[in-house]
């Protein structure tokens, strides 16, 4: 975990210059890192070529942004120069996207016990928010998890994953929906039927979902697994990859989840992220999500809401420290969108904004 640590810390310490003619001896490189089979080791050595690195860190959660940290900025002004926009030979072949990254400021830490962290969706009261308690018993939690404990994963920066039906591609936060990976894996029937008689009030809702099986090519299945510590960044899913139903199960571990509504009109600059906009006030909300739980968002709150797992070693709930344990996995299901998302939910809405999802959504990230 001293990594992951080290990973979070580089994370939290550098930022987007203000002026885009800034520069410093930190660049922010896109497209590149271990998810695209580049090793921080292959990437400090390329960039090595232009001086001395000092570091090359994880950028954020997806595995494919770096920070690479030179001892000077004349390297990083040589390197920037020869690199940016250009096939790189020795990394792949990738045409890495390149910008500065300054050193942040120590960011001004909302005192937790401001955020109340509500056990019931009632009391979140966040319109097309449900939680289930125990949807799933012991039992099947230990059937699931053995499952995809059987199942290759897939290393991101800081967590694992494993895609089912499509793969979602986290530098567009979209699939590619013309790669159909197969059928659902049948150890998630029974979750599937559960999720088809949701209980009331949310019931009528995810009889929309009543097609969900494991052969429909229309799913997509998601398992993340967490390690204590590990988050995710805020975000809405993208509106104009997946309908409005998005059902997370956790499994296995505790977490609380944060909800941020920003105000009418706020709108994300291209390439703006939510770390950017620090200084906008926004409604925030914390629901405990325990193990076994099922998570259901929908309307408001799943299209007009970021949705963010902190990355904390304890959380506080109801005054109560609760330790995260060594993992939590979810199991997240989505239904991929076929045509143009109508939600009312305009200022977070990528398909009124035109197809390119990057240009009108933050991606899944911390800082850069
Ligand atoms: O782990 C979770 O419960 C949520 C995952 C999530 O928000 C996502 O994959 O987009
Ligand atoms: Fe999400």
């Amino acid at each position: 975990m001293a990594a992951a640590a080290a990973e979070e810390a580089a994370n939290s310490m550098f930022a987007r210059p203000k002026c885009s003619t800034t520069t410093s001896p930190n660049l922010y490189v896109a497209n590149c890192g271990p998810t695209v089979g580049l090793s921080l080791e292959t990437i400090s050595s390329v960039f090595s070529a232009f001086g001395r690195v000092t570091g090359v860190h994880a950028a954020d959660d997806t595995g494919a942004r770096v920070i690479v940290c030179f001892s000077d900025t004349t390297a990083a002004q040589a390197a920037y120069q020869a690199l940016n926009g250009n096939p790189c030979p020795q990394l792949r072949g990738r045409t890495l996207r390149m910008r500065f990254s300054l050193p942040k400021l120590p960011a001004k830490v909302q005192d937790n016990d401001s955020l109340s962290v509500f056990l019931l969706a009632s009391e979140l009261a966040i319109p097309g928010i449900y939680l289930v308690h125990d949807f799933i018993t012991p039992e099947e939690e230990e059937v699931l998890l053995a499952a995809v404990d059987a199942s290759p994963w897939k290393s991101l920066a800081k967590r694992r994953v494993q895609h089912y039906g499509y793969e979602f591609l986290y530098e567009t936060r979209n699939v590619d929906a013309r790669q159909y990976l197969g059928n659902l894996p049948s150890f998630v029937s029974f979750v599937l039927d559960k999720i088809s008689s949701f209980p009331e009030p949310a019931n009528n809702k995810c009889r929309l979902m009543d097609q969900l099986t494991t052969s429909s090519p229309v799913y997509l299945f998601l398992v993340n697994e967490y390690p204590s510590g590990v988050g995710l960044s805020p975000h809405i899913d993208t509106h104009s990859a997946f309908d409005e139903l998005i059902f997370s199960l956790s499994i296995s571990g505790p977490c609380i989840m944060e909800f941020r509504k920003y105000p009418q009109g706020t709108w994300y600059p291209p390439g703006d992220t939510v770390a950017d906009m620090e200084g906008v006030n926004f409604i925030r909300k914390a629901i405990f999500l325990p193990p076994r739980s099922m998570l259901l968002m929908s309307g408001e709150g799943r299209y007009a809401w970021h949705h963010y797992i902190p990355h904390h070693k304890v959380d506080v709930v109801k005054g109560q420290s609760i330790k995260r344990s060594s993992r939590r996995v979810s199991f997240t299901f989505r239904k991929v969108r076929r045509g143009p998302c109508r939600c009312e939910f305009q200022q977070c809405c990528d398909s009124r904004r035109g197809s390119n999802v990057e240009r009108s959504c933050p991606p899944l990230e911390t800082s850069q």
